[in-house]
């Protein structure tokens, strides 16, 4: 078993009996959070993964492995998580970073690379050690050694503890494109043409410019993270929101996949909801509801030196 309490390489620890240790059975639910727009999103994920990370309390022995997305979607978190760091409430000294991608065959220095948005949008602006940050070599000469040695990595720190991810208007997860094995693991992926065109506006909207594949973790990577946190912001992701959610687990819509997974948050703003049915969504807000009070009466007993009970019945 690995720190997880999932057999080493397990793709669906839903299907194993072993319930990941301190999530209690009423959490075994996917949750969604919604927030009025892009900056509360990314105030709300920045704060949780502060809590995660200062609750973890990691040490140069035992660091807190965080899987990271690009992307303009997790921009506001960035910022906010930059933010906890200057403020003192939160430090990456002992944070070990994976990232979910990168493009094939752009260099390293490109203005798009992956490697260059990391650094200028949030490693260089916080106490993260260079030699903690892993970003797949798109131009490794063997890039199935690349990528198998990237799953090599993760699986020596013991799995991710909490993965944040962004998805495309495809549904995609990291670079899974529609139809990617809900099996996958981090490989070489020709990008869809959804994508190209969407990230064209990256390349001054030259769609020959947008590299046409990448390397990209797989979703059975994302799902035997112990923890997934999804980002997804802006009305163009809302059908694949819906879909994900709402549908059955589908390949086509490689987000859903998120459905198999015990402890996944998808935090969205408002314009992002369109697509959802009302009850969909007031189901979503009452679960906040109520964990909010679950916690509030935790908080309390808490500090009458009570030891917590959960009251809530289990959702699974
Ligand atoms: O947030 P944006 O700009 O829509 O970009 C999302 C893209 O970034 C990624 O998260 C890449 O890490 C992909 O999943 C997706 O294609």
């Amino acid at each position: 078993m690995n720190r997880n309490g999932f057999a080493p390489g397990s793709s669906f620890p839903h299907l194993s009996n072993r319930r990941p240790p301190r999530i209690p059975s009423f959490f075994i639910v996917m949750r969604l959070i919604i927030r009025e727009n892009p900056p509360s999103v990314g105030d709300y994920i920045a704060n949780y993964i502060c809590k995660r990370i200062n609750d973890f309390a990691p040490t140069a022995e035992k660091p807190f492995v965080l899987g990271l997305p690009t992307g303009s979607s997790p921009i506001s978190t960035y910022k906010a998580l930059i933010k906890l760091v200057k403020d003192g409430k939160l430090s990456f000294k002992h944070v070990v970073t994976f990232n979910m991608d990168e493009y094939v065959g752009l260099p390293r220095d490109h203005s798009e690379s992956y490697h260059t948005f990391m650094f200028r949008e949030f490693f260089s602006h916080v106490d993260i050690p260079a030699a903690q940050v892993h970003i797949l070599d798109g131009n490794a000469i063997d890039l199935i050694a690349e990528c198998n040695s990237y799953e090599e990595q993760i699986k020596k720190y013991g799995g991710i503890e909490l993965f944040l991810g962004g998805i495309g208007e495809d549904g995609h997860i990291a670079f899974n494109e529609p139809g990617s094995s809900l099996a996958s693991r981090t490989r070489i992926k020709t990008l869809a043409y959804d994508t190209i065109l969407a990230n064209a506006r990256f390349f001054n909207n030259d769609i020959n410019a947008v590299p046409h594949m990448a390397l990209t973790v797989g979703v059975a990577t994302v799902l035997d993270s112990r923890e997934v946190v999804v980002v997804v912001t802006g009305q163009r992701k809302a059908l694949a929101l819906s879909k994900a959610i709402e549908g059955g687990v589908n390949h086509l819509w490689t987000l859903s996949a998120l459905q198999l997974h015990p402890w996944a948050l998808i935090v969205v703003d408002e314009d992002a909801t369109a697509e959802l049915r009302v009850k969909t969504v007031k189901y979503f807000k009452s679960i906040e509801r109520v964990q909010d009070e679950v916690e509030a009466t935790q908080r309390q007993l808490k500090a009458k030196g009570n030891v917590p009970v959960p009251q809530v019945g289990s959702m699974e």
